[in-house]
């Protein structure tokens, strides 16, 4: 191992393997993932060394060689799809696989919208693989606006079928993850038509291609979409239907009837499976800004370059600016992790709710998941770029393994539900709350106070160390953002402006607002958790300045909405600040141990550069190696740079 690795772990002032065990949640839970992930990695399948030297349709093939290998362990080990090991494994490939949506989307779709009946006659088939489907909503046209869809299944009372038609090239879905080739089912989001009268979007259940040969069905127009920024493995497709018969049994009933239309007690039941993806987005922001995080320390602990004292090659890890860029990476990894296990909490509580057929909290459930959503995953998107950068050349190549990350996390901000659209329906929620705080919600208490002028009680740099303090800070800010916006809400339609053009000139304050307050929920579930969590004192000290990084760090971030509300001046501003730099020194002698804790196999990350033993130089030359152009000393093309070294010019 190489010995400043070595150095970093015999200083750290903490157990590594304790905080392993608290990101796990146990000591039983980190056996039983290192032992599926051994599962994995140690199949020849599951590799990945020559990924950026293959072509696109062997990416693919590889995606289905890979799903294979994964369908036979879960058959061998009895891992069902909807269980937490799957979800382990899944993350462990990290690897969006042609049948991904089969698995995330389809499948849940039909559990949480179909009958009794239906669940009897699908879930069996699609749990055993007899049919591979997808989740087909979005439209060339729309993939924002559902109620905008233009795909119709169109009831035909006499044949007790549903005719689904695709009437324009902007009706053809687009994007679906694995329509291209892999599925042979979809579930079909349509505007349900039925005696001549469109009642809205629901979910059905269409056959695209034979069980014999796969070839599409008659009136199935499918294909890939082409290459795309990441899921190069994934085969997100097209299809147009020409009005194709499906039975009357096809469209999803557990919340409404098709014929003598029976409608949905809240329509937006239709849209619980996006609800349930958001969900799970918050913890795998953290877990993707945690594994940047881990290649970036590492190397910075590795990689000497130029001098702070003469004479002295310092780990760049050393510069203050760059544990600058870092630390605060680590710190939203981890805050991040305690909001995404919230998120589960609240989803699972709903989701029971609804089974019982109270629907009333999926509105709340929306506003909090679709923010969250947002928020981490931009914040998150940001942070491994930052990570990226922090690396200097060797970032930017494929070796470092951030691209497989980045690639594929880019498209988060997008997938469901594009990320200001999702601010806006959260904010839709947050007002709401704001004009009915007695109904507020757990998570917006803090809107049934109204905001009274306190000065943040903060004399030095000790009184930023105080989470209480740090909370209420957050909390001001995002109550004088909400404030002065319902303010201006409120004169716009004072003075003639309807409430859906008033939003829309607002929305940019909106948008600030909603962030404002999602920021303000991480910081306090954060502290929150941890006070609530069991750990050695040597372990909280180290957690306690990784949160308190965290907030102080938003704060400094943000330094003009602290001052605009009011609540804090320049001075205390600069405590934040001095606070920051003192939290900095203090995490730098445990930087390498708490990424370690991030507990990442190798063969997960895949990087040269965030390797356990930090052997860095020789591993970037063994990939560099791999290269197609180094297949000979000279390459086949050397006759165009021949003619061109022998050319008059
Ligand atoms: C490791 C990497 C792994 C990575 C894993 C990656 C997987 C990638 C696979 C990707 C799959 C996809 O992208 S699948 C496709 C995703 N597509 C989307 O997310 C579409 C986004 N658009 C929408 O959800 C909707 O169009 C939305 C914007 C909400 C507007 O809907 P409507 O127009 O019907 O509703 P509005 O008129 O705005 O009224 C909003 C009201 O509806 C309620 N409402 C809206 N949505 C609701 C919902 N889901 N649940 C409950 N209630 C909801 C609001 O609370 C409001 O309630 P009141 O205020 O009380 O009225
Ligand atoms: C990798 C990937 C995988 C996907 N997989 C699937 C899948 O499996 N199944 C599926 O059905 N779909 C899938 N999608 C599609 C995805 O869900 C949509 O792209 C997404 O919902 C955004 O919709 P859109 O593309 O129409 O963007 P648009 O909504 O057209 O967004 C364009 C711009 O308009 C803005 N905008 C739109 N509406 C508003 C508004 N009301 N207020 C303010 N601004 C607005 C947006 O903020 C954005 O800046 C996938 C997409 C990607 C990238």
């Amino acid at each position: 191992m190489d010995a400043p690795l070595l150095k970093e772990r015999e200083r750290a002032t903490f157990n590594v393997t304790e905080l392993i065990h608290l990101l796990n949640g146990s000591e039983e839970e980190t056996k039983r993932r290192k032992e599926l992930e051994s599962w994995l990695y140690n199949n020849p399948v599951f590799r990945q060394d020559d990924r950026y030297q293959i072509s696109r349709e062997e990416v693919y093939e590889r995606g289905l060689q890979k799903t294979r290998e994964l369908v036979n362990l879960c058959r061998r080990k009895n891992i069902k799809f909807d269980s937490l090991d799957f979800a382990r494994l899944n993350i462990s490939t990290l690897e969006e696989l042609p049948f991904f949506l089969h698995v995330i989307m389809f499948i849940p779709t039909i559990r949480g919208q179909g009958t009794e009946e239906q669940k009897r006659k699908w879930l069996p088939l699609a749990e055993d693989l007899k049919i591979l489907g997808t989740y087909a909503q979005t439209e060339l046209g729309h993939g924002t606006f559902l109620r905008g869809l233009e795909t119709k299944a169109t009831y035909d009372v006499s044949s007790r079928e549903f005719i689904v038609n695709s009437p324009t090239i902007t009706s053809m879905k687009w994007w679906p993850g694995g329509l291209g080739k892999t599925c042979n089912y979809a579930v079909i989001a349509a505007q349900l038509y039925t005696k001549g009268k469109c009642y809205g979007i629901h979910m059905f259940i269409v056959q695209l291609r034979s069980l014999e040969d796969h070839k599409p069905l008659p009136g199935v127009t499918i294909g890939d979409i082409g290459n795309k920024y990441g899921f190069h493995t994934v085969d997100n497709g097209f299809l147009r239907l020409d009005n194709v018969r499906i039975p009357y049994e096809n469209m999803l009933m557990r919340y409404a009837k098709a014929c003598d239309y029976i409608p949905p007690v809240n329509p937006k039941i239709n849209y619980g499976t996006m609800t349930s993806i958001r969900v799970d987005l918050v913890k795998d922001a953290s877990v993707i800004l945690a594994a940047a995080s881990t290649i970036a320390i590492r190397y910075s602990a590795v990689r000497h370059q130029t001098e702070i004292r003469p004479g002295e090659e310092p780990p760049v890890l050393d510069y203050i600016t760059q544990q600058f860029k870092l630390f605060p990476q680590i710190a939203t990894a981890i805050a991040f992790h305690f909001a995404g296990d919230y998120m589960h909490r609240i989803y699972d509580k709903v989701q029971s709710e609804i089974f019982d057929g109270h629907l009333s909290a999926i509105t709340e459930l929306h506003g909090i998941s679709a923010g969250l959503k947002a928020f981490t995953t931009d914040t998150s998107i940001a942070g491994v770029e930052i990570c990226r950068r922090a690396c200097g050349g060797h970032g930017y190549s494929n070796a470092s393994g951030f691209q497989r990350f980045y690639e594929n996390w880019l498209g988060s901000a997008t997938y469901e539900g594009e990320n200001t659209v999702m601010y806006l329906q959260a904010a839709r929620y947050l007002f709401k709350c704001y004009d009915n705080p007695k109904e507020a919600p757990e998570t917006m208490s803090y809107l049934r106070y109204p905001q009274n002028k306190m000065e943040w009680n903060v004399k030095s740099a000790d009184d930023v160390s105080n989470y209480a303090t740090l909370i209420t800070a957050f909390e001001q800010r995002a109550l004088s953002k909400i404030s002065s916006t319902a303010k201006k809400l409120k004169n716009l339609t004072h003075y003639g402006m309807n409430r859906n053009d008033a939003w829309n000139a607002a929305s940019v304050d909106i948008l600030h607002s909603i962030k404002a307050h999602c920021h303000y929920f991480i910081v306090k579930n954060y502290m929150q958790s941890l006070n609530h969590l069991k750990m050695s004192s040597p372990l909280r000290q180290v957690m306690t300045a990784v949160a308190l990084l965290y907030a102080n760090y938003g704060i400094d971030e943000h330094a003009g909405d602290f001052l605009e509300s009011g609540f804090m001046n320049g001075k205390q501003i600069n405590l934040v600040r001095a606070k920051i730099l003192q939290l900095l020194k203090e995490i730098r002698v445990n930087a390498v141990a708490i990424v370690d804790s991030f507990d990442f196999d190798d063969r997960f990350l895949r990087s040269a550069l965030g390797a356990y033993d930090g052997n860095v130089y020789n591993r970037l030359f063994k990939w560099a190696k791999l290269s197609p152009l180094n297949k000979t000393e000279v390459h086949s093309s050397y006759k165009y740079l021949r003619r061109i070294l022998q050319s008059k010019l």
